[in-house]
């Protein structure tokens, strides 16, 4: 997902060429508090006329306890755009109140309320704390995220480079999304010349269980999408494995080897998920 600041508009023009899965127009942190009021302006002028080329489009709103929040809704949620990203969430009563807005605005202009889904952000130990209550909320949240660095900055703690701080918080912000069956993406890499840096993040996040993962230049998508991209090698023997599978399910054979290693329901789980990602589908045998 890149983030695009939403004050910036050559930037949200060419936003969507880059081949991110999603652009994620912000006027949260990445606008100043003297813009704010342009940025909304210009992203939902950007939202009616840009060609973001099938990306995904997130827009991420101030919080609604800020002189801002309403005022985004007010202008984002009447244009749909495929989700919303809702900062600094911390508890049920706050979440419960933004969703009460949104739905009362797309009443107020027909819209249905399960179109635009919800992304909520977890950026501080509260919000940490309440995480799974969050996720479950609502069924149009599809996605929590973490914000490494206000989650560091409300712990007190140095935003390090092997990111120990927040590694708990990840840790549980992936199991909540496991249990609630959504989405769960990853925070920024800040530094955007460390390439081999950004490279073994990605790779240890996809290890934890996120997603995705969110950038902020174009230079990162394509080392994100190659880290989350199933390899030949993986696609191959995720392959054999559903393949024999399948073969074996016709003999009512419930256990069986791949490759002299064991394979049973989860190892086939897991080999159908790598297939997903890639796109491919196998024929079960009849
Ligand atoms: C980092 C840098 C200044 C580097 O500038 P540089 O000038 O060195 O970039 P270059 O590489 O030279 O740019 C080459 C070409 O790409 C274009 N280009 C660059 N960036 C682009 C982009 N993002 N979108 C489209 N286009 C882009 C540029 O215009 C140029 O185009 P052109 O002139 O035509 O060649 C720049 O990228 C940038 O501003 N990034 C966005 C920062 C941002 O959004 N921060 C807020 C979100 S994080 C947050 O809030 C923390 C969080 O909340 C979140 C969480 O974790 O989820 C938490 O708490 O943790
Ligand atoms: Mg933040």
């Amino acid at each position: 997902m890149l983030y695009i600041p939403g004050n910036n508009p050559a930037m949200l023009q060419q936003g969507g060429v880059y081949g991110a899965d999603s652009v994620l127009l912000d006027l949260e942190d990445a606008v100043a508090l003297n813009q704010k009021d342009a940025a909304r302006i210009l992203v939902r002028n950007m939202l009616k006329e840009v060609d973001y080329y099938g990306c995904e489009i997130t827009i991420r709103v101030n919080h609604i306890n800020t002189p801002f929040g309403v005022a985004d809704l007010e202008e984002i949620v009447p244009l749909q755009p495929d989700a919303l990203r809702l900062p600094k969430t911390e508890t049920v009563e706050e979440l419960s109140k933004v969703l009460k807005i949104i739905e009362e605005i797309e009443n107020r202009y027909g819209l249905a309320h399960d179109k635009m889904k919800i992304h909520v952000m977890i950026e501080s130990a509260l919000g940490v704390q309440n995480v799974y209550e969050l996720a479950s909320h609502s069924p149009r949240i599809d996605a929590i995220t973490i914000g490494g660095q206000d989650l560091t900055a409300d712990m007190q703690i140095e935003k390090s480079k092997d990111n120990y701080g927040i590694d708990y918080a990840r840790k549980r912000i992936v199991m909540a999304s496991k249990a609630t069956k959504i989405d769960a993406m990853d925070t920024v890499y800040a530094d955007v010349e460390d390439e081999e840096g950004l490279r073994e993040e990605t790779a240890y996040i996809k290890k934890l269980g996120f997603t995705g993962k969110a950038v902020i230049n174009p230079r990162q998508i394509s080392i994100v999408n190659e880290v989350f991209t199933p390899t030949d090698t993986e696609i191959r023997k995720a392959y054999r494995i559903v393949k024999a599978y399948y073969e074996n399910k016709a003999k009512d054979l419930g256990v069986f080897a791949v490759d002299g290693k064991m394979v049973d329901a989860p190892v086939v789980t897991r080999a159908m998920h790598t297939l997903a990602l890639a796109d491919i589908e196998v024929e079960p045998v009849k």
